[in-house]
């Protein structure tokens, strides 16, 4: 049985006081939520540590943005698993293409930090995905598997979670036609040893093109940006039909 996975990517969005007023709006609406859905969110670094606070108990698990794959160092800027398991972050979205795209992240440091990310037994979300011009260019398939055959080198597929976020579709509110999104996740499917790795969709998820998304049969849940600054709407997006 696959599970169904639906995280907000809050990005470099949100103070600490902005996302504790978040959560007065949201938690009550997690009441209508069927208990078989994993709700993560994932604010930037330094509002991690309030969130936990206050989402003690609940059913809502914390995800960070990004980890580096040494235990510790002289690295400056980056943060270190062992700093996120202590304040409860289960989860960690590595490679999102804002990574790849303006601080140099390649398959290769990817590749470490999903390791790095298992080692200490936080659930990474890989995100993989084209942009416009290799989607014009007919290279969809096999960015996205290259993406795959590299990222995935030596990596536990049980502990693990797929988010396909086609560039041209993120922030641009031209979402992914579902059915086209349904075909790349079912070849990124084919890809993997274990089919039950939860496999997401992002790219312009709003409260109302979510309950065609999660209709499709091959998609899992959603990674979920703007849509989910705003109570109202992620919970719509939470509590999809
Ligand atoms: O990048 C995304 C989630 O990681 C998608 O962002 P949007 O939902 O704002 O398009």
């Amino acid at each position: 049985m696959r599970k169904i996975v639906i995280a907000g990517n809050w990005k470099m969005y949100k103070t600490q006081a902005e996302g504790t007023e978040f959560l007065q709006g949201f938690m009550p609406t997690l009441e209508e939520t069927p208990p078989d859905r994993e709700v993560i969110l994932c604010p930037p670094f330094t509002t991690l540590g309030i969130l936990s606070k206050n989402l003690h108990g609940s059913r809502v698990q914390l995800g960070a943005q990004n980890l580096h794959w040494a235990d510790a160092g002289a690295f400056t800027g980056e943060i270190a698993p062992a700093m996120l398991t202590e304040i409860g972050v289960r989860y960690a979205i590595i490679g999102h293409s804002e990574r790849r795209q303006y601080f140099g992240e390649t398959d290769e440091t990817v590749n470490k930090r999903l390791k790095a990310a298992q080692k200490y037994g936080i659930t990474p979300i890989l995100c993989v995905g084209e942009s416009k011009q290799q989607r014009d260019a007919g290279e969809t398939e096999s960015l996205i598997i290259s993406q795959l055959e590299k990222g995935l080198v030596d990596i536990d597929q049980n502990n693990l979670v797929i988010a396909y976020e086609p560039i041209w579709a993120i922030g641009t509110g031209d979402t992914c036609e579902s059915k086209e999104a349904n075909r790349v996740i079912g070849l990124i499917r084919s890809q993997l040893s274990n089919p039950d790795v939860p496999i997401q969709y992002g790219g312009s998820v709003k409260h109302d093109n979510i309950d065609e998304i999660m209709a499709q049969p091959e998609i899992d849940g959603a990674l979920v940006g703007g849509a989910s600054l705003e109570p109202a709407s992620f919970a719509r997006i939470v509590n999809y039909k």
